[in-house]
C-alpha cells in the first residue's frame, strides 16, 4: 500500500547549502502491518515520516524519489488535493509531542469533532457521539471531552492524539515517537492500545523510535535508518535475532533487553555523518569496526538476503563473524583510535 522508491528530502539552509536529511530510502509497507522505524537522533526518521504525510518544515522538499499511495504518487498531488484527500483521511499522524498537537484555545472534543466534520458530512451529534467512542477504545473517560488540552496529564493528551488520528479510519497511521515522554509502564500500555486499535481497524502503522526494545514487541517489521538511508530492513524475529548490518548489531548491543544472553551495555562510539556534505562510501563507515577500505570508497546497494531481508553492507554475507566479534566490547572500544587510521590509510 505504500512504496517508496528513491526517495530524498533536503533542508536549503539560507547560503548555506542544503541538509541531505534522508538520502534514497526504498521501502514497501504492506496493509495491515505496523513497521517500527528505528536509528539514533538525526538519522533522518521524522523527516521520512513528514515527507509522507507532507508536513516538512517549510525548508524541507522532495527533490527526488517516487511516494507512492494506493497506486497514486504522492508527490504529484497538489497542496489542496493532498489536504482534502490524503491528510488525515487516509494518512494521519501522531505527533512526538501531543500537547503540540491539540490547540490550547478549543476543547479537546471539539477539535475531533471539527476533524470529523472538515472530512465528512456528519452531524455535530454524530462527530460527538464517535469522538466519545473513540474516547472509551483509547481508555480515556468519555466525560472529559469537553475538557482542554492543558486538563489532560501527558499520557491521557497522547491517547486523546491517537483518538485524533484514528478519527477517520486512515489506513496508515504514523506515529512519531509518541510515547518518549512518557514513564515506562504508560508508554507500554499505550503502544498496546495502539496495536489493538490497528488490528481492529486494519490499518498500517509506522511507528517510529530510536529505541529498538520499544519496537520489539508490537512490530512486524523493522526498518533501521542511519544517515539518511535504510540501512537494513526485515522482519522483527530476523532483525532482533539475526540482524547483518553492523549498525544494528551495536543497537542491539546499546538495548540488552532485547538480547537472550546476558550481556554488557555496549554504545557505538562516534558522531552521526555530516549531511550537509555527506562523505563518499558507506555512512557508517567511521564508524565501524568491520570497515574496509571498499567501505570507504564505495555506497553499498541494497542487497537481499531472502525473504525481504534487505541490507546495506559491503560484509553482510559475513554475518557470523560480525555477530560474534560485535559482542565484544574491545570490539567497539578499539574504533576510537582505528577509523581514523584507516582513512588515512584509505587517502594514501
Ligand atoms: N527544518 C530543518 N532545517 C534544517 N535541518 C533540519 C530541519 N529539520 C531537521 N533537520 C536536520 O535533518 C536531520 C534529520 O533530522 P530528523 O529530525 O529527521 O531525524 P530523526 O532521526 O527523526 O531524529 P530525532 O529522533 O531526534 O527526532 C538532522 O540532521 C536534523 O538536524
Amino acid at each position: 500500500m505504500l512504496e517508496l522508491t528513491d526517495v530524498h528530502v533536503e533542508y536549503e539552509m539560507e547560503g548555506d547549502g542544503s541538509v541531505h536529511a534522508v538520502n534514497g530510502v526504498s521501502i514497501s509497507l504492506e496493509e495491515n502491518k505496523i513497521l517500527g522505524l528505528i536509528g539514533e537522533s538525526g538519522s533522518g526518521k521524522s523527516t521520512l515520516a513528514k515527507a509522507i504525510i507532507r508536513l516538512l518544515a517549510k525548508n524541507g522538499h522532495v527533490p527526488e524519489g517516487a511516494i507512492e499511495y494506493k497506486e497514486t504518487d504522492l508527490t504529484e498531488l497538489s497542496d489542496r488535493e493532498f489536504r482534502t484527500e490524503i491528510r488525515w483521511d487516509e494518512i494521519s499522524m501522531v505527533p512526538q509531542n501531543a500537547m503540540n498537537g491539540f490547540d490550547p484555545v478549543y476543547t479537546v472534543g471539539n477539535q475531533i469533532v471539527q476533524a470529523i466534520r472538515t472530512h465528512e458530512d456528519v452531524s455535530k451529534g454524530e462527530a460527538r457521539e464517535r469522538a466519545r467512542a473513540l474516547f472509551e477504545q483509547l481508555g480515556i473517560d468519555p466525560g472529559r471531552i469537553d475538557d482542554y488540552p492543558h486538563q489532560f496529564s501527558g499520557g491521557m493528551a497522547q491517547r486523546a492524539m491517537i483518538a485524533l488520528a484514528l478519527a477517520l479510519d486512515p489506513s496508515l497511521i504514523i506515529a512519531d515517537e509518541p510515547t518518549t515522554a512518557l514513564d515506562v509502564v504508560i508508554q507500554d500500555r499505550i503502544l498496546q492500545t495502539l496495536r489493538d486499535l490497528q488490528q481492529e481497524i486494519e490499518s498500517s502503522v509506522i511507528l517510529i523510535t530510536h529505541d529498538i526494545s520499544v519496537v520489539s514487541d508490537i512490530c512486524d517489521e523493522i526498518a533501521v535508518m542511519y544517515g539518511g538511508r535504510v540501512v537494513e530492513h526485515a522482519d522483527v524475529e530476523t532483525i532482533i535475532k539475526e540482524p547483518r548490518h553492523p549498525y544494528t548489531l551495536g543497537l542491539r548491543n546499546a538495548f540488552p533487553d532485547i538480547e537472550e544472553d546476558d550481556q554488557d551495555l555496549i554504545s557505538i562510539p562516534g558522531t552521526p555523518p555530516d549531511l550537509v556534505e555527506p562523505p563518499e562510501g558507506c555512512g557508517f563507515a567511521p564508524r565501524c569496526p568491520f570497515a574496509t577500505d571498499e567501505c570507504w570508497d564505495v555506497t553499498p546497494e541494497p542487497e537481499e538476503y531472502g525473504d525481504g531481508h534487505v541490507v546495506e553492507c559491503h560484509r553482510a554475507d559475513e554475518q557470523e563473524l560480525l555477530t560474534e566479534e560485535a559482542k565484544r566490547k574491545e570490539t567497539w572500544m578499539d574504533l576510537e583510535t582505528e577509523p581514523q587510521q584507516v582513512a588515512e590509510e584509505a587517502d594514501d
